[in-house]
């Protein structure tokens, strides 16, 4: 059994305003009870404008849910037009933040480099990325998965020592899985989740790689959470679609009664 505490984490990418925002956190809030928060961690990620709303609520309210960015500048401060950095982030209370994010890869042409850089003004600023990693459909129809993903995370971590390492959320988000409706099979995440913890093992120990939390992302929804949440190296959910839905989101969050 693993001591890890599960982590269920709603990326609402590019929607709701901060009013819209507010509502929806506070919805949340009514929607889980106490018992939800026991044992599993409950975040949201909304867009950089809402950040401070979210935070005003989260921390005034006492609410238990943890947020964070979706990304984050590789620079602390300076000539940087349109970005955001970590002590920017820090000052929010944010605790993580989204590095590598396949539409950002895509969109923005983030490649390792950035992804490395952005992991390391992350763990400088105190926030901890969730390194999202994972494969194209082409990649997959070649059984290249394993390889192709575990050079993403062999990039991303460069230089990023254990101590700093052991903290890390990592995503492994399929690319055709996305917003596809077409979830991975419990079994498809456990083979690269298993092989990323089984990469982290060698290159900082079996204890660093058991402490590392390894989400699961494509497709969530409260009808499959359960069967990808038995395996045993998943160890939460980046949520897309269903984390704008207070309902379906809470399902999630209860993937143990589902
Ligand atoms: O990209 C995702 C989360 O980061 C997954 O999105 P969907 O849950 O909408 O497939």
């Amino acid at each position: 059994m693993s001591s890890r505490t599960p982590i269920m984490a709603g990326n609402w990418k590019m929607n709701l305003n901060h009013l819209e925002a507010i509502s929806h956190v506070q919805k949340l809030a009514f929607t889980l009870d106490e018992k939800d928060y026991e044992g599993t961690e409950v975040v949201v990620l909304p867009p950089f404008t809402d950040l401070r709303s979210v935070q005003s609520l989260v921390n005034g309210d006492k609410l238990k849910i943890g947020f964070g960015a979706q990304d984050i500048s590789v620079h602390d401060s300076g000539a940087y037009t349109g970005e955001v950095s970590g002590p920017m982030l820090a000052k929010l209370n944010c605790s993580y933040a989204v590095v590598g994010h396949s539409e950002r890869r895509q969109y923005h042409g983030e490649d390792e480099a950035v992804c490395n850089a952005k992991v390391k003004a992350a763990f400088r600023n105190d926030i901890v990325p969730i390194l999202c990693v994972g494969e194209g459909l082409d990649v997959r129809k070649a059984g290249n998965q394993v390889p192709h993903t575990l050079a993403q995370v062999d990039g991303a971590l460069e230089g990023v020592p254990a101590e700093q390492a052991e903290r890390l959320v990592i995503a492994y988000e399929p690319v055709w899985a996305i917003g596809t409706g077409e979830v991975a099979t419990p079994e498809d995440a456990q083979e690269v989740c298993g092989a990323i913890r089984g990469r982290l093992a060698e290159l900082y120990g079996q204890d660093v790689a058991d402490k590392v939390r390894i989400q699961y992302g494509g497709s969530v929804k409260g009808d499959n959470v359960n069967a990808i949440m038995s395996q045993p190296d998943v160890d939460g959910a980046l949520v897309g679609g269903a984390s704008l839905n207070t309902e379906e989101f809470a399902r999630i969050v209860r993937f143990r009664d589902q």
